[in-house]
């Protein structure tokens, strides 16, 4: 049980999305770009593995504190690792971030179900093996048949509901697009998809993180108009009395938050003042699985639904953990993208979607993730 090691491995990897200067994502031309595995193996050969962008895990990290941290301590422990990091990042002059703590705990728990040949949902205590998703669509663009026109957010809707999508979220037009933001398009956006899908599909918003008040409340009022169920970060999450403020003037609930600092502190606070209906949290939003279930208890507590931020199998098994969540965020979704073609390290995917829109949490050991491992050694670069 003890750690005798940690690794990090980094390899490339073919994607077709490119990151604009907001750091959203968006189609482009395949390019090979860095991706890292971390690896923690204990004394008697047993590993765990999570991945994340090579910085994240850089050696500086490696050196000066995950095996400080890990290096011959029983890796059953994680919630005392995990409060070991989470109190070193203080003094770490930023630069021991919630990232680099999600991926070090994803990897524990994935070590903890590898060792016990047992899934983590399992481990945890699951209360389900499957949850419907809801289709979480890439901000907008200016490409031809991509998603420029509210008419091509409208047709890819019906794309993703003959895929068997029973819930649909619109990222909408954000800067560096030329006109964006504007509240007025993202309106015609969400009226073109509500149109277009009817009202028997849940459709919510994510939309231009820095909206004012006004522009927020504008867009809010519009969309209780179109019957839709949330409204998720328009403006910046770093002011908690104007969610306060938004989600008193608004019928429609008001999601948060999801890129707000402070882990499960910050967002018992935001529950206590009354700044979201619904909480959100997220494992590499608030340093693991461990604080994101934290989250997840918490709002329970206060009869609140939290809905987890982002895809992959490790957000996914907190979902599979917890009742007062009601979907998977399956994204991010393009017309130009085939979602189900994966990754390359991977040989199948970690969250795969029936016809019904419910996607299956794998039951193998662990994550549950099909790590190509040969791949990863044949594209190695550090
Ligand atoms: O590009 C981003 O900021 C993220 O992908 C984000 O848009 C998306 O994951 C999200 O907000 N989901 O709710
Ligand atoms: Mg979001």
């Amino acid at each position: 049980m003890i750690i005798t090691e940690v690794e990090a491995r980094v390899f490339l990897t073919t994607t077709h999305r490119h990151s604009d200067s907001a750091g959203h994502a968006h189609p482009g031309p395949a390019h090979q770009v860095p991706q890292a595995m971390l690896t923690i193996r204990t004394e008697d050969g047993h590993e765990g593995h999570s991945f994340t962008t090579p910085e994240i895990i850089r050696p500086h990290l490696l050196d000066k504190f995950l095996r400080k941290v890990l290096v011959g301590q029983d890796h059953r422990d994680r919630e005392r690792l995990w409060q070991d990091l989470a109190h070193w990042q203080r003094g770490s002059a930023a630069q021991l971030t919630d990232r680099t703590l999600a991926v070090v705990d994803c990897a524990l728990w994935d070590l903890a179900g590898r060792s016990l040949n047992q899934p983590v949902h399992k481990l945890i205590g699951a209360y389900r093996d499957k949850v419907l998703a809801y289709g979480s669509i890439m901000c907008g663009d200016e490409l031809e048949g991509g998603l420029a026109t509210p008419e091509d957010y409208a047709r890819f809707a019906e794309t993703l509901v003959k895929r068997g999508y029973k819930g649909i979220k619109l990222h909408t037009w954000m800067p560096p697009v030329s006109w964006a933001p504007d509240v007025k398009m993202d309106l015609r956006a969400c009226a073109a998809v509500r149109e277009a899908v009817g009202p028997g599909i849940r459709l919510m918003i994510d939309a231009f993180h820095w909206y004012s008040r006004s522009d927020a409340l504008e867009l809010g009022r519009g969309l209780e108009k179109l019957a839709f169920d949330w409204i998720e970060e328009p403006m910046d999450e770093q002011s908690m009395s104007s969610y306060k403020w938004l989600a008193d003037n608004l019928d429609i609930p008001v999601v948060g938050p999801e890129s707000a600092a402070g882990k499960h502190w910050h967002r018992a606070e935001w529950v206590r003042h009354g700044a979201c209906d619904i909480l959100r949290t997220g494992v590499n939003d608030v340093g693991g699985i461990t604080p994101a279930i934290k989250t997840m208890r918490m709002a329970e507590a206060f009869g609140m639904d939290c809905e987890v931020h982002g895809n992959t199998a490790m957000n996914l098994h907190v979902v599979a953990v917890s009742k007062n969540c009601r979907w998977y965020e399956r994204g991010l979704l393009h017309p130009f993208l085939e979602y189900d073609d994966g990754f390359d390290y991977l040989k199948s995917l970690s969250d795969p979607m029936d016809a019904d829109g419910f996607v299956h949490v794998p039951d193998r050991p662990g994550l549950g993730e099909d790590i190509d491992f040969a791949f990863i050694e044949n594209n190695r670069v550090a």
